[in-house]
This record gives structure tokens, C-alpha cells and sequence, in this order.
């Protein structure tokens, strides 16, 4: 049984892939030598959806997952999150669900393995996206790998254009994964092309710079620039640093990390994402919203999966309430 119900509003609709994440069992040590590796549900538009439906958000969610027991999986585990499943499509062609191997060498030495080749998400066809649904959002949240081939590119290209036709807010997660690009020049060709349609733009200090076809670039160069076009907000992450959000009225708001034990380190981005957007529903201003995405990931850090870890909303207010000392 879906969540589906004709006419529901949803907060928030995420588009891309939802695959599996094969994190690890063995910690501090090299992928040669781990034997062991627990199945979770992966793929950083997934992750970012199941985070807000556990913070409570009405969430969606529109890609295509494999015909097989990985897909199933996916599907049952979404549903279960209370993320409503009726635009996800089941592919017919025998495309395989994405994976993705985690390394854990040591808490700030993570690595992760991809095998994307011909993967199910990548095959969602344009016509698989539907008006109606996509009507029903507040937000589409748009990942940056689902732009990577076609003809999900289309697909995802086309969800932009009915989010603008709508009246739904568009959030750009970079999420710049390299496996599946074929080069930089395409990269940025197609990452601007969404970035300079999208409300708000999130993405790590390295994924402008891909963005921008650049190395080392800076937060002023990229807002000035970005700020010429539709965004109104752009969230830049700079790792364990922190992160800023800056404003088309000239707005510039900074987060620090919050102090954790840290396990390992993906899944920030994701919980980061998807507590910062839950904040903005909830009405609360920008500096508040970077709060919740910073303790959200200091939160998933320090545990072993990136979806099944994310936290409630009671668990991100104690944070920010008890640890008002944070990383310099
Ligand atoms: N080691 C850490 N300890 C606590 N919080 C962290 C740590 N690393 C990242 N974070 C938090 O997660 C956010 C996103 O991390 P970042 O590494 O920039 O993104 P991504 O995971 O997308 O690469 C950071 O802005 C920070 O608030
Ligand atoms: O996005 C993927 O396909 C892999 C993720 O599921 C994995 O958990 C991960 O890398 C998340 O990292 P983040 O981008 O730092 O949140």
C-alpha cells in the first residue's frame, strides 16, 4: 500500500536515484580486507527523502528502481519511511540497481566504491514524470547525478521545467558523484543549466568549483553569479569547516559543525540536506535552518548508515539545545 492519496499535498518530492548502500561491518580497514557489509537503502536523493519523512515531512519521490529483489527492497523500505512510492517506476528493461561499497579506513578516511554501470535510476524516461504529481509539491529537490545521462538527464530536465511551470520551489543538491560524468565540460554545461532555474542551490565548496569548471573558486564569485538568475538562497558546505548560506538580498549566514564521534564520514551531506529544508518548512530563518542541517549530520556521522541513521526532530533540537560549543 502506497501513501498516495489523490490530491495530497507533499512538502517536499525528491527526484533521482534510490539504491543500495553496502556499508562496512569492519571499521578501520581498507576495502581489500573487509569481509562484511550491512545492506541499507542509498543514493543520495533517497537518503535525503527518508530523512525528511522521519523528521515528518510529506515526502515523495519519483525515480525507477530495479525489477528485482534490490528494487523491492528499496520500494518496501522507502514505503515503510512513510515516503509515498506511486512515482517511482519499476523498470522493464533489466537495468540493475545502483551500488555503493563504503570503505571506513579510519573516521576521516571514507571512501566509496560505485557500480553505476547501466544502472535502473539513470533509464527514467521522460514520460515517467507526471505533471499532476509534481503539482502536488512545495519543493522539488533535484540531485545533480540524475543529470548525468540519458535519459534520465530529460527526465529530471523536464521535472525542472513543470516545478517552474507549477509554482514548486526547485532545490538543486549537487551531489556531484564523478563515476557516471564523461566530462567536465558536460558537467558544468548541465549543472548551471539547473542551478540558474533552481530556488535554492546546496552543494560542498568542490562541487561549485565543478559546477563553475573551475579550481578554487570562492563563495562571493559563485553567489554573484548565481544571484543573476532564479535562486534566492545558496547553501556552500565546507566540510567539518561549516557551512554558509547566503541570500540574494546580500544575506550571509554561517553554521559550525557540532562536536561528535565521528564514525565516518558520508551521510553529512544528505542529513544536512534534508534537516535544513525540513527547518524551512517549519517557517524558521536561515541561520536556524543551518543549525538543524549541521546537527543532523554530526548526528549521522557518528553512526554506521547514511538513510536508516537519520534522525528525528527531537534528536536535532537536543543537540542544538546541549552543544552550543561547536568546531572552530
Ligand atoms: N566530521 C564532522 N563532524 C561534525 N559535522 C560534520 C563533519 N563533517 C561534516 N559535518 C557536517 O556536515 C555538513 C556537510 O558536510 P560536507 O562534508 O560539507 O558535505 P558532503 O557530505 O555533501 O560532502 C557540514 O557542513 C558539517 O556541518
Ligand atoms: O549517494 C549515493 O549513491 C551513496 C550514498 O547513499 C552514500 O550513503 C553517501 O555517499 C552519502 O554521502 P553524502 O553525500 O555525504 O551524504
Amino acid at each position: 500500500m502506497t501513501n498516495e492519496t489523490s490530491g495530497e499535498k507533499f512538502d517536499l518530492i525528491a527526484i533521482g536515484r534510490a539504491c543500495i548502500d553496502l556499508n562496512a561491518t569492519e571499521y578501520n580497514r581498507p576495502m581489500e580486507e573487509t569481509m562484511t557489509f550491512t545492506k541499507y537503502v542509498g543514493g543520495s536523493p533517497a537518503n535525503i527523502a527518508i530523512g525528511s519523512a522521519k523528521l515528518g515531512l510529506k515526502t515523495g519521490f519519483i525515480g525507477k528502481i530495479a525489477d528485482d529483489q534490490h528494487g523491492r527492497f528499496i520500494r518496501g523500505y522507502m514505503e515503510k519511511a512513510g515516503i509515498d512510492v506511486s512515482g517511482m517506476v519499476v523498470d522493464q528493461e533489466g537495468h540493475k540497481t545502483g551500488l555503493a561499497f563504503t570503505e571506513i579506513k579510519s573516521p576521516d578516511e571514507c571512501s566509496i566504491l560505485m557500480y553505476r554501470d547501466d544502472v535502473a535510476d539513470l533509464y527514467l524516461q521522460p514520460e515517467e514524470v507526471d505533471e499532476e504529481y509534481i503539482r502536488r509539491a512545495n519543493k522539488l529537490v533535484v540531485s545533480g547525478t540524475a543529470l548525468a545521462q540519458s535519459p534520465s538527464r530529460e527526465a529530471v530536465l523536464k521535472a525542472v521545467h513543470l516545478a517552474k511551470k507549477n509554482g514548486v520551489e526547485i532545490v538543486f543538491e549537487l551531489d556531484y558523484r564523478p563515476y557516471t560524468w564523461k566530462s567536465a565540460e558536460e558537467t558544468a554545461v548541465y549543472y548551471s543549466l539547473v542551478a540558474q532555474q533552481a530556488d535554492i542551490v546546496i552543494g560542498t565548496r568542490d562541487e561549485y568549483d565543478i559546477m563553475e569548471n573551475a579550481v578554487g573558486g570562492s563563495n562571493e564569485r559563485t553567489t554573484e553569479a548565481l544571484f543573476k538568475h532564479a535562486p534566492r538562497i545558496a547553501v556552500i558546505k565546507h566540510g567539518v569547516e561549516g557551512s554558509y548560506a547566503y541570500t540574494r538580498e546580500g544575506g550571509t549566514y554561517r553554521a559550525q559543525a557540532y562536536k561528535t564521534k565521528v564514525l565516518k564520514t558520508f551521510g553529512a551531506g544528505d542529513s544536512y540536506a534534508s534537516a535544513f529544508l525540513y527547518a524551512l518548512v517549519q517557517g524558521k530563518d536561515l541561520e536556524t535552518a543551518l543549525k538543524y542541517g549541521s546537527a543532523s549530520a554530526s548526528i549521522v556521522v557518528s553512526r554506521h548508515s547514511s538513510s536508516d541513521a537519520m534522525p528525528a526532530v527531537d534528536e536535532i533540537e537536543a543537540l542544538i539545545a546541549d552543544q552550543p560549543v561547536l568546531h572552530s
